[in-house]
């Protein structure tokens, strides 16, 4: 059964200056994502990716369309709603650089959802050492402050307040691309086992397609605003059924160099050709 869906969803910006037209950056985009599953969520820079997770999160304006989670409709849902939902939907940054507090410790920074979610301050305390443990970080890592860790313990931290209200659902929005290629994979092994023990689900959003084959159930592929393919994660990475598809997972690292060579011709000659429609005439 699937825990979100997304239905026909459509988020407009207004304009920049005053006669130009609204920007639209999600275009009637369909997906959903079942519980205990990886949804990836992948495309180019500006495809729109970030604003579906936002749209979930009650952060990107919904133009039109529907965004339905466990059966009940979330697009227009209050403020009580909303806290109601931080408990099962919990989100993880790009920049863990940014989406931390420097000022305050990892025990602060864990207890904080438990606090708000209605939980004392010391059983939120009392907490932060399984969520340390769940994210193969030490318990002394608690007393220390966030801007003491490197950028993958950092993730870990992000990730460890993501679990602190045991959601089902977390948007992984770009959770790895700030970190190095052993931290990328240890992260992402993370994420995997943290779903193995746990059965949450991930929509995990990415621009970069190895990544998310490497974790993902199904994957859905963003251009210009649109999902231009939604299919089993075999499928869309081995008999991708759109160009677009193709030519991400062409963009992908390959280890010989001429191919590398070939491919960045061949992405050379389609920019050359390819411009946004929704950019068109826009001022
Ligand atoms: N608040 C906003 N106001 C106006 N336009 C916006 C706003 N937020 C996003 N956009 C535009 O919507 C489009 C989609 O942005 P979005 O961040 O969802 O893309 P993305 O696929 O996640 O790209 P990236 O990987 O670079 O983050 C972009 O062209 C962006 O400039």
């Amino acid at each position: 059964m699937s825990l979100l869906e997304i239905e026909d969803l459509v988020v407009r910006y207004p304009g920049r200056g005053r006669r130009a037209a609204p920007f639209t950056a999600v275009d009637h985009v369909t997906l959903d994502v079942r519980k205990g599953e990886t949804v990836g969520l992948v495309g180019e820079s500006g495809s729109g990716k970030t604003t579906v997770g936002r749209a979930v999160l009650g952060l990107a304006p919904v133009s039109s369309g529907r965004i339905r989670y466990d059966g009940g409709e979330i697009h227009a849902c209050t403020r009580t709603g909303r806290r109601a939902l931080a408990a099962r939907i919990q989100v993880v940054f790009q920049d863990p650089y940014t989406s931390l507090n420097p000022a305050m410790s990892v025990a602060d920074i864990l207890s904080e959802p438990l606090v708000a979610a209605g939980a004392g301050k010391a059983r939120a305390r009392g907490r932060v050492g399984d969520l340390l443990d769940r994210v193969g970080l030490p318990s002394d890592a608690a007393d220390r402050y966030a801007r003491e860790f490197s950028g993958g313990q950092r993730q870990r931290v992000a990730i460890a307040r993501a679990l602190a209200l045991d959601p089902e659902l977390v948007i992984c929005d770009e959770p790895v691309s700030a970190l190095d290629l052993s931290t990328q994979d240890r992260i992402l092994r993370l994420l995997l086992d943290i779903q193995h023990r746990t059965g949450i689900a991930y929509l995990f959003v990415s621009h970069d397609i190895a990544v998310v084959r490497h974790l993902s159930h199904r994957v859905a592929v963003m251009r210009r605003g649109k999902v231009v393919e939604f299919g089993t994660c075999r499928q869309v990475t081995s008999e991708p059924a759109h160009g677009f598809t193709e030519e991400l997972l062409l963009a992908s690292p390959v280890a010989d160099p001429l191919r590398q060579r070939e491919r960045r011709e061949r992405r050379r000659a389609r920019r050359r050709t390819d411009v946004d429609p929704r950019r068109q005439g826009a001022s």
